[in-house]
């Protein structure tokens, strides 16, 4: 399966800046972005990068530069055929368990939805649907999916749904992670901060 994974690299993660500055936050970008390449290898996908900008950190795959906005950007992959598969690059809970289960499961477009509305990864095997990112883009492709005369099933998944947008986010990375993201967390003395309420995240040195 052709696997694009969209990578912002020119202002990467600006949503954590309360906890992160720039250089870290770019970082740790391309940490998330090598565990997610990893994942995707691992569960037989062939990643293309496809990045606003070109990378100065490398990285173990084919990238593809084009500075249009993420929705033109990735709907002009699709164009370019189908199946194909788009994950997110800020999905630091992805293993290549969930996201075979993602590959191997049947509908004309499959799709893993983010917690608050995103759309974290998607299977793509209709040539007549198209994207259309950011705001509650799970509901918008479950409409254009019907607009296309395309089937649209949602698979059910803690990994897949968890992307790091904001501080908040770093709890589950905290509680669930493994890879480079989650010892980038730790290393940068980020921890959970328990109360009465929800679970929260403090950083204990910058
Ligand atoms: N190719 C491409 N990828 C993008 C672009 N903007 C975001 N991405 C990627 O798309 C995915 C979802 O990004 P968002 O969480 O919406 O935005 P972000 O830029 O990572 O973070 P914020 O600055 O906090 O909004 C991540 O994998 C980003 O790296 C873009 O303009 N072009
Ligand atoms: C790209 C966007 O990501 P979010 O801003 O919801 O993380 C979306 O999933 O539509």
């Amino acid at each position: 399966m052709r696997v694009v994974v969209p990578f912002g690299a020119q202002s990467p993660k600006t949503r954590l800046a309360p906890l992160l500055d720039g250089a870290e936050r770019r970082d740790f970008a391309v940490a998330m972005l090598r565990d997610v390449l990893d994942a995707v290898c691992d569960a037989g996908g062939t990643p293309l990068v496809l990045a606003d900008a070109p990378l100065d950190a490398p990285i173990d795959a084919p990238v593809a530069v084009d500075d249009r906005p993420l929705t033109d950007a990735v709907n002009n992959q699709l164009a370019a055929g189908t199946p194909v598969a788009v994950v997110m690059a800020d999905l630091a809970l992805a293993t290549p368990e969930a996201l075979t289960r993602l590959f191997e499961t049947a509908g004309d477009v499959v799709a893993a939805p983010g917690l608050g509305g995103g759309t974290n990864a998607l299977v793509v095997r209709h040539p007549d649907f198209s994207v259309d990112y950011h705001g509650a883009s799970i509901a918008d492709h479950r409409r254009l999916a019907d607009e296309a005369g395309a089937t649209f099933v949602e698979v059910d998944s803690l990994r897949l749904a968890v992307d790091v947008d904001e501080p908040a986010d770093f709890v589950d990375v905290l509680l669930h992670g493994e890879g480079r993201a989650h010892e980038w967390v730790v290393d940068a003395g980020i921890r959970l901060q328990r109360g009465d309420g929800r679970v929260g995240v403090v950083r204990a040195r910058r």
